[in-house]
C-alpha cells in the first residue's frame, strides 16, 4: 500500500522531513509512521499513553515508526477515529509494512497450516484444489461477515447478528458443519462451490479453523456462533426419527430456530454416570416429565430446543435417554457469567415437570449413553479442528510482536529465550495439526459407527495433547507479552483473550484429564490378552 492511498477524503499532501520538523510543539504536532503524517495537536491530550510522550524530543516532529509499532497494533491507524488524524504523505518515501491484506491467508511463517503456506510450497496428500477454493471462500466469507460482529458481539455480549446467521444459512454452513452425509443432498454448497457428494471432513475441518480464527481474541463469540447447533442437533440427524427429523432440521438449519446440547450438570461436569435430572413416563405413557437441572449450556439462552441427557430409571447407564424438550412450559434458563462473553449464552437450565411427548425420544430408551458418547466425537473432534487455529493465531501474534518490541534498543526476538519460546510454539502447533490431519483422513474413510467404535479413544486423547499445546502456547504467549497478556485492549489483546479462554477449550467436550483416562482406557481394552514383555 502507497501512504497516499490511505488519506482520507482524496489527494495526499506531501512534505519532507525538514517540513515535518516544523511542527513539534504543542500548537503544532506532526509526526511521522509509516511515511504518513499524522498531526497530534488535537489528539495530544486525549492521547490514552500521555501528551508529555508525544512532545519529547525523540517524537514531535521526528519519524516514530519504530516507537509506535512497538507499542500499539498496527491496525489502529485503520479506526476511523486515528486515520482522519493523516494530514499527509513523506515526499517520495513509501511505506515499508506489510498488513495482511483483509481476508487474505498470513504470509506469517506457521500463521497457517502448512497445506496453506505462502507460495504452496508445502505439498500435502489431504487436500485438493477443491478444498483450497473452500478455504479461500472461507477465509473470505470470515473476514466480511463474522469478523466484525463477533468484535463487536463480543464486546457488548449480545447475541450474534441475525444478518450473519441468515448469511451462514444460506450458504449453507451450518449444515456443513454437522459433517458429510444425506442431510446435505440436493443443498447448494458455499454457492455451489463443493458438490455434497463430494463435501467431506476436510471441508469441515476448514469451516471450523476458519470460524475460529475470524476474529482473534473473540473466543465467546465463536462459541455463540451456534455450537449449539452443531453438538445438539447431530443427535437428532444421527438417531431421531424421520418425523422428529422433519420437524426439526430445517428449521434449525435455516437459522429460524436454535438449539443446544444439554448434558452437564452441577453435580457431575460432564461426568455422563453421575446425572440426576430424571424422566418418567405419565400413566398413559404418552408423555415423559422431566425434572431436573442443566448447567454450562452453550446457547442454552437463545435456545428454542434442547437436547437432554435423562435418567429414565434407576441409576444406571441402561437407564439413559436423550430427549429433545421444546422451549415449554416448565422450561427455564438464566444466564451463567463465564470467564468469556456472554455472547454465548452461556445458561443454567432448569427443568420443572416440563411435558415431553415421547415422540421426542432420541435413539431408543435406554440407550442414551451410545447416542450421547458417539456424539461426543464428532464434537470433540470439532473442537480440535478449532484449537489447532487457534494455536496459529498465537503464534503468528507472538512472531510480530517479538520481532517489532524492542527492549533495550533491541528487539525481544534477539534473545535466545524467546527464540526458544517460539520454537517450541511453532512444532506443538505443527505436531497437532499433523495428527488431526491424519484422524481427520481416518475419519473420511470410516461410517459413523465405525468412527464411534475405533476413534472414540484417539479422538480424546488427540483433545487433550491439542489443549495441553495450547495451553503450554498460552504460557510461553504470557511470558513474551508479560504485562500486555493481562491487559484488556491494546497491543496484547489478542494473547489477553487466548490465555484467558484457552480453559474452555481444555474443559468443554470434557475435561483434559478426563479425556486422557478414556484414551488410556480404550487402549487396555485393545491390548491383545496375554500380551507379556
Ligand atoms: C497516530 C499516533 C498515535 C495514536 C493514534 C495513538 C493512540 C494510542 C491509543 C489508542 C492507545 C491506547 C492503547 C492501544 O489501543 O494501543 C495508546 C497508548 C499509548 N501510546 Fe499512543 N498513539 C499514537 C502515537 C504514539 C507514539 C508516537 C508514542 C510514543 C513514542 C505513543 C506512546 C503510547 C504509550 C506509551 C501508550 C500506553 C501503552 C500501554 O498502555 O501499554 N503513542 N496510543
Amino acid at each position: 500500500m502507497t501512504p497516499a492511498s490511505k488519506v482520507a477524503g482524496g489527494r495526499a499532501k506531501c512534505f519532507t522531513r525538514e517540513e515535518v520538523a516544523k511542527h513539534s510543539t504543542s500548537s503544532s504536532l506532526y509526526i511521522i509512521i509509516d511515511a504518513c503524517i499524522y498531526d497530534l495537536t488535537d489528539f495530544l491530550h486525549s492521547h490514552p499513553g500521555g501528551s508529555n510522550i508525544l512532545l519529547s524530543s525523540s517524537v514531535a516532529g521526528k519519524d516514530s515508526s519504530q516507537a509506535f509499532f512497538s507499542l500499539h497494533r498496527a491496525e489502529l491507524l485503520d479506526d476511523s477515529r486515528y486515520s482522519r488524524l493523516q494530514v499527509g504523505v513523506l515526499d517520495d518515501e513509501h511505506s515499508t509494512i506489510q498488513r495482511s491484506a483483509d481476508g487474505e491467508n498470513s504470509s506469517v511463517p506457521y500463521a497457517e497450516p502448512a497445506w496453506l503456506s505462502s507460495g504452496n510450497t508445502f505439498r500435502s496428500p489431504y487436500y485438493t484444489d477443491c478444498h483450497r477454493q473452500f478455504q479461500r471462500a472461507m477465509r473470505k466469507f470470515a473476514h466480511e461477515f463474522l469478523k466484525p460482529d463477533a468484535i463487536a458481539r463480543e464486546a457488548d455480549g449480545q447475541r450474534p447478528n441475525r444478518r450473519v446467521l441468515e448469511k451462514m444459512a444460506e450458504l449453507n454452513i451450518n449444515c456443513m458443519r454437522l459433517g458429510p452425509g444425506a442431510h446435505l443432498r440436493g443443498r447448494k454448497l458455499m454457492d455451489g462451490l463443493v458438490n455434497p457428494e463430494e463435501f467431506d471432513y476436510f471441508h469441515e475441518m476448514i469451516i471450523h479453523q476458519e470460524i475460529s480464527r475470524c476474529g482473534p481474541g473473540t473466543r465467546g463469540y465463536t462459541d455463540a456462533l451456534l455450537t449449539g447447533l452443531v453438538i445438539g442437533l447431530s443427535p437428532i440427524l444421527n438417531f431421531g426419527s424421520a418425523e422428529l427429523k422433519r420437524k426439526v432440521v430445517p428449521e434449525v438449519l435455516e437459522g429460524k430456530k436454535f438449539i443446544c446440547l444439554a448434558v452437564t450438570e452441577a453435580f457431575a461436569g460432564s461426568d455422563v454416570g453421575g446425572l440426576r435430572c430424571r424422566a418418567m413416563k405419565s400413566d398413559d405413557g404418552k408423555w415423559w416429565i422431566v425434572n431436573g437441572t442443566k448447567k454450562w449450556i452453550t446457547n442454552g439462552t437463545f435456545a428454542d430446543y434442547f437436547t437432554v441427557g435423562c435418567l429414565t430409571g434407576p441409576n444406571s447407564s441402561r437407564n439413559f435417554t436423550v430427549l429433545l424438550i421444546p422451549r415449554t412450559t416448565g422450561v427455564k434458563t438464566r444466564q451463567i457469567r463465564t470467564s468469556y462473553s456472554t455472547t454465548a449464552g452461556t445458561a443454567y437450565v432448569t427443568f420443572d415437570n416440563v411435558r415431553v411427548p415421547v415422540q421426542n425420544t432420541i435413539g431408543r430408551e435406554g440407550e442414551g449413553l451410545f447416542v450421547i458418547l458417539s456424539n461426543f466425537n464428532h464434537e470433540r473432534w470439532s473442537m480440535a479442528c478449532a484449537t489447532g487455529a487457534t494455536m496459529r493465531v498465537a503464534v503468528e501474534e507472538c512472531l510480530k510482536y517479538c520481532t517489532q518490541h524492542h527492549v533495550s534498543g533491541k528487539p525481544l526476538i534477539s534473545q535466545p529465550v524467546i527464540r526458544g519460546k517460539l520454537a517450541s510454539m511453532i512444532a506443538n502447533a505443527e505436531a497437532y495439526q499433523t495428527w488431526l490431519e491424519s484422524l481427520t483422513y481416518q475419519m473420511c474413510h470410516m461410517s459413523y459407527k465405525e468412527q464411534a467404535d475405533k476413534l472414540a479413544g484417539p479422538i480424546a486423547l488427540l483433545k487433550m495433547f491439542g489443549t495441553k499445546c495450547a495451553r503450554q502456547n498460552a504460557r510461553d504467549a504470557t511470558q513474551m507479552f508479560g504485562a500486555l497478556a493481562i491487559t484488556d485492549g491494546g497491543i496484547g489483546r489478542i494473547i489477553e483473550n487466548y490465555r484467558r479462554t484457552i480453559p474452555f477449550d481444555a474443559l468443554l467436550g470434557g475435561a483434559e484429564d478426563v479425556l486422557a483416562d478414556l484414551g488410556v482406557r480404550q487402549v487396555i481394552r485393545q491390548m491383545p490378552p496375554g500380551t507379556r514383555l
